[in-house]
């Protein structure tokens, strides 16, 4: 039998217990509250960041993941750009790829993929025609760079040698850019978000600055905060500058987390006179995208 005392003692032990818990970042909700009263369960997105590859889709996502209302998917879940494979699994199939969310949470995925693959647009639509979307862009000459860096990378690690950037990016008699090749192409976000506003109205896709999210990420989570009107929760202190990485990480209670060394690489040297060309590629249809947007970036 319990006397009085030792009762007394384990409940206040219990109590130190799950606020040191709380304390430490843990949530304990589920054990004061079950979960079917607050609906805990898997849900399609109501928010998906679809773009820009290379342009800081996954710190988007991860500091986003920060907010206590949203829940991310970790994954690239690729469903509505891969025909043959995912897609025709079904929506259910989808479904169980997200987190499991409590009522009011927001559900978010980011596949950079969906921006350009040209039936992605009626397919997120005829999912769900209210979804909020998200997309994050950034000079589309760095993003060039940025893709072939990666691809420098990936050829590197399989001891395998790259083609120049000169030559993948240009026609070698003319000398002109390859506006067919993909990487290239990525970056006309004119044309790319045009296919999305014959499906999309203007105020359902927030358009993220990727320069302005790597220089004060705190002030672009609150454009995204507004956007999918959550209540205020960023904290400048969330976020720190780590020197090391040359990036902004993020901070909880007891740790810091940046994002892996894939992202922010050193990029080549690439000869001026052909970033010049870039830039006269990209003009036009960098002012076209300002017009669609009504934004201006500092790239032109
Ligand atoms: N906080 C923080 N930490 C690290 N990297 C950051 C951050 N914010 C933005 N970025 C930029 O994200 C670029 C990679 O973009 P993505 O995540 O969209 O790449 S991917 O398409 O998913 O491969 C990556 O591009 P590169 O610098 O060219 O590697 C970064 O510039």
């Amino acid at each position: 039998m319990f006397s009085h005392t030792r009762f007394v003692y384990l409940f206040i032990g219990s109590v130190v217990v799950v606020v040191i818990l709380m304390l430490y970042g843990a949530d304990v909700s589920c054990w004061y509250s079950t979960a079917s009263t607050r609906n805990y369960k898997q849900r399609l997105p109501q928010c998906i960041i679809i773009g820009v590859r290379k342009c800081g889709t996954r710190a988007l996502l991860e500091f986003l993941g920060v907010h206590p209302d949203v829940t991310i998917a970790q994954d690239e879940i690729h469903f509505f750009n891969q025909d043959d494979l995912y897609y025709g699994y079904g929506i259910e199939w989808y479904r169980q790829r997200m987190p499991y969310t409590y009522d009011g949470q927001v559900t978010m995925e980011k596949t950079p993929a969906y921006f350009t693959t040209r039936e992605v647009p009626e397919r997120i639509h005829s999912m769900d025609p209210g979804v909020r979307l998200l997309v994050i862009v950034r000079d589309p000459v760095s993003r060039l760079v940025s893709d072939y860096a990666q691809t420098l990378a990936n050829k590197l690690a399989r001891n395998k040698t790259c083609p120049s950037f000169e030559s993948m990016v240009f026609e070698s008699g003319s000398g002109r850019v390859k506006s067919y090749f993909k990487p290239v192409w990525t970056g006309l976000y004119h044309q790319h978000l045009q296919r999305w506003l014959a499906f999309f109205s203007r105020n359902q896709i927030h358009i993220v600055a990727g320069e302005q999210l790597i220089r004060d990420p705190y002030q672009e989570l609150v454009k995204v905060e507004r956007f999918l009107n959550l209540t205020h929760r960023f904290t400048t202190d969330q976020f720190y500058f780590n020197r090391t990485r040359g990036f902004y990480c993020m901070r909880n209670l007891t740790s810091g987390h940046c994002l892996g060394s894939s992202k922010g690489r050193k990029h080549p040297h690439v000869d001026n006179t052909l970033l010049m060309k870039l830039r006269d590629f990209y003009r036009p249809s960098n002012r076209a995208f300002f017009n669609i947007t009504g934004m201006t970036f500092d790239w032109d």
